[in-house]
Order: structure tokens, then C-alpha cells, then sequence
């Protein structure tokens, strides 16, 4: 079970409804949509909204298929035995929610396919304060009429037409503060169970108690599975959904790292300058190479290159490209920037550590940071680190500089 900071949400999913509508035989929360039953789906769409801390499912009195569907949640979820209606059932969960709860939210498990954004707004409006209660709803597109009580052989007669204008088609989940909600269901407490029948949501409940309702925005996603008809929709909205999450998934933009290695050893020529991420050691011997011998410099340009999946020092900076002939490490790292940013990348970071005896580094290290940081647009972090004595560059015979770097695919 998540944690329960002050600002969280207990949900009720009531599910013990026998779906008589739909005429599967089973209760409608276990009928099976794309392989997995509609409580599995509400409940996983359910754990993914952060702010709900507390889920109570109330479940058929006494099934043993719901208990087994429901055990692999664990401590996740608790549940209660659902009554003889949708009102009856939501009391019955409304009595299993904790006493610290702050806002309830009341779901459908028909609606199991309502996405996170949905729960999200009801929540965030909530939170805003503007009502005790928030619901979700949907303009509506037929003429909705109301009708006279059916005469004899049933015939119907229309007593009014309300302006479409002012209807709503009615969601869940539904939001409520939780002393709102306990306060309206408890003027339920005499109710006859054909009363209870008649209360098909819990807005209305509260609004008649004297809150104010608040609509906000409702999503087609969370369409109630009532009729047999409506399998095949709700099959076809979990492949649309699956979809969208694999194409999301495609086109997500990971970023990428790369490494880079440098090796150089400390010239024999004592007049050789020492060179080292991008500055000049006068008091030290310089390391030989073609080049300045900038060991950091260049592990900074290969992790870069290696980041971007575009080869190595050798390939662009080769014996071919006579331009880089004896060119600084400073030089090479910026050339080695533009190529990657011409590769379609942006430079995250670049960080280098580099193992030797000399030279002494700390007092220098954010002017190296800097140097090197211009040199690529994005930032650099240089570290440094003796060998305790060990190898070559304990001995002073050499250095290795050894860089990670991130970059990421720049958006078209
Ligand atoms: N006694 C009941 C009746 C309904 N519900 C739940 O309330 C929601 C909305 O009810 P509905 O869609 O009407 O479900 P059923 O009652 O199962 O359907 P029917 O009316 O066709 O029997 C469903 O998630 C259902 O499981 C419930 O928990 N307890
Ligand atoms: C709560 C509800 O989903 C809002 O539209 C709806 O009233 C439930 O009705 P049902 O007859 O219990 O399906």
C-alpha cells in the first residue's frame, strides 16, 4: 500500500454488480476484456494515479473467482461484500474507507477503461476547493426527453423535453469530500432497498444533501460496459489504447550515453608542454602524441562520439583529415561537439576523470571546467585521481582519462 501523505484520495470501486444487462452469467466485473477481466482493468488504471492512496473494491458477497482475480494485488487493495444495489454497495464500502481520508472518489468497475487523466481531473478539481463534490460528464448529442409514467399497455408519452444544452451524461469516478459523502449517505440509512434502487450515482445524493456539484470534462474512454453490444467497443478502445502506449513507448526520446578512453605517456622530451582538459601546466612535462597529447580532451571527444553511435577519434579525426593534424584537445572537442549535433543530438553532459601522479589539478579544476564546457556548449565536469602508487600512471609514465557522455535526439 502507497503512503499516506495529507493531500491523497481513498477510492471505492464498487464491482458486485451481476451485470443482468449484459447476460454473461457471471458478475459483470469478471467478463473479460482483451484477455484480463474489467476489475483487473479498472484497478490497473487505478494504481497509476498517484494520489489515491486507499482502494476498497466491493466485490460479490461470497465468489471465490473474484477473490482469486483479486489476489495478486495484495495489500494493494482491500475489499467488503457488496450489496443489493449500486447505493446499498457503495455504503457498504464507504464503511472500510479510513477515517483519515480526505476525499473519496466513487468508481464504476463498467467503467473500467477510464484513463488516469480522468481520475487526475476529478482530483485536481477537488483539490481546487471550488464544490465538495466533482464529477465527470459529457454533452450529450441525442434530444433527451423526459416521459410521463408508462399508462396502460405500457404506451409512453413525452412530458417534457429539457434543452439539450443543459445535459450532461454522468461518469465516474466521481469526487467528494469525504464528510460530504458520509454525511449524504447516511440520509440513505432508512432507505427501503427499492429506494436504494433509485439512487443510480452518489452526486446526486450529496447534491440533494446541499452541496454544490461541480462538472468537469468527461472522456468517451470511460464509457460504462452495460449491454452485450458494448464488449465489442470496449475491446476495440483497449487496442486503441494499447496503441497509443506502444507508439508513446516508440517515439519516447531516451537519452544516450557514451564512453571514451584515453591513454597518453608522459614524453621523454622534458621541454614538451604539458597540455591537460584544455590548459597549460608549465610546471609539468607534457604528454607525447600527434597531437597536444590532451588525454581528457579526447576521452571527452570519444564518449561523445561513442553517445551518438558515430565511430571514434580515428574516424574523424584520422591521418585523412589533415586539418586536425597536431591540433588541441580544445580544437578536437569542439569539432567533435558539431559533429554530433550535425548527427541530430543535443549535448546533455560530459564528465571526465583522469588517473596520474601530475599535475596537481584541484586548484585548476573549475577553470578546466569552464574551458571545456565552452568548448562543447553543454557542461563539463573534469575530476582527477592518483593510482595509489600503482601502474604507469602511478609512476608518473603516463595518464588515462576515462569520459562519460549524455546526449539526446534534438526534436525536428
Ligand atoms: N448491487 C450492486 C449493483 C451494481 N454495482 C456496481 O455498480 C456499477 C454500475 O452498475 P451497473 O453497470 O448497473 O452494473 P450491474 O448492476 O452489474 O448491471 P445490471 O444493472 O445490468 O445488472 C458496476 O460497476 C457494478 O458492479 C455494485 O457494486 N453493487
Ligand atoms: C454512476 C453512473 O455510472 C453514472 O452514470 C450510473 O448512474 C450507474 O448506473 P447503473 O444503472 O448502476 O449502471
Amino acid at each position: 500500500m502507497k503512503q499516506t501523505p495529507l493531500n491523497t484520495s481513498s477510492l471505492i470501486l464498487v464491482a458486485a454488480g451481476m451485470g443482468t444487462r449484459l447476460g454473461a452469467g457471471i458478475p459483470k466485473a469478471l467478463v473479460k476484456v482483451a484477455g484480463k477481466t474489467l476489475v483487473e482493468h479498472a484497478i490497473d488504471r487505478i494504481l497509476k494515479v498517484e494520489e489515491i492512496t486507499e482502494i476498497i473494491v466491493v466485490t460479490p458477497a461470497d465468489d471465490p473467482r473474484m477473490a482469486e482475480v483479486l489476489a495478486p494485488y495484495g495489500t494493494a487493495l482491500r475489499t467488503v461484500d457488496g450489496g443489493s444495489s449500486r447505493a446499498d454497495s457503495v455504503r457498504r464500502g464507504l464503511g472500510e474507507v479510513s477515517d483519515h481520508a480526505r476525499n473519496i472518489l466513487v468508481h464504476d468497475a463498467a467503467r473500467a477503461f477510464a484513463p488516469v487523466e480522468l481520475y487526475q481531473r476529478v482530483i485536481d478539481a477537488l483539490n481546487a476547493g471550488k464544490a465538495a463534490a466533482v464529477i465527470p460528464a459529457l454533452a450529450v448529442t441525442d434530444t433527451i426527453s423526459v416521459v410521463e409514467p408508462a399508462g396502460e399497455a405500457g404506451v409512453e408519452f413525452i412530458a417534457n423535453t429539457p434543452a439539450r444544452s443543459t445535459l450532461r451524461a454522468v461518469q465516474t469516478p466521481q469526487g467528494f469530500n469525504a464528510e460530504a459523502l458520509r454525511q449524504a449517505h447516511a440520509q440513505l440509512d432508512h432507505y427501503t432497498e427499492s429506494e436504494l434502487e433509485k439512487v443510480t450515482d452518489d452526486a446526486s445524493i450529496v447534491r440533494a444533501n446541499g452541496e454544490k456539484v461541480q462538472v468537469v470534462n468527461g472522456d468517451q474512454q470511460a464509457l460504462k460496459v452495460t449491454h452485450p453490444e458494448d464488449i465489442d467497443t470496449a475491446n476495440q478502445l483497449v487496442a486503441e489504447q494499447d496503441s497509443r502506449v506502444k507508439k508513446s513507448k516508440e517515439t519516447m526520446n531516451l537519452p544516450r550515453i557514451g564512453n571514451g578512453i584515453d591513454v597518453h605517456a608522459v614524453s621523454q622530451d622534458p621541454a614538451r608542454p604539458m597540455w591537460l582538459a584544455g590548459l597549460h601546466f608549465p610546471e609539468d612535462i607534457g604528454l607525447s602524441g600527434h597531437s597536444d597529447g590532451d588525454a581528457v580532451a579526447h576521452a571527452a571527444c570519444d564518449a561523445l562520439f561513442s553517445a551518438a553511435g558515430i565511430g571514434d577519434l580515428g574516424t574523424h579525426f584520422g591521418v585523412d583529415r589533415e586539418e586536425f593534424a597536431g591540433a588541441s584537445g580544445v580544437r578536437l572537442l569542439t569539432e567533435a561537439a558539431r559533429l554530433v549535433r550535425e548527427a541530430g543530438f543535443e549535448i546533455g553532459n560530459v564528465a571526465v576523470q583522469f588517473v596520474g601522479r601530475r599535475p596537481r589539478f584541484a586548484a585548476r579544476r573549475e577553470e578546466a571546467n569552464q574551458v571545456l564546457s565552452e568548448a562543447i556548449g553543454a557542461p563539463v565536469s573534469v575530476s582527477a585521481t592518483t593510482s595509489d602508487g600503482l601502474g604507469y600512471e602511478g609512476d608518473g609514465q603516463g595518464i588515462t582519462a576515462y569520459a562519460t557522455a549524455l546526449v539526446f535526439a534534438q526534436h525536428s
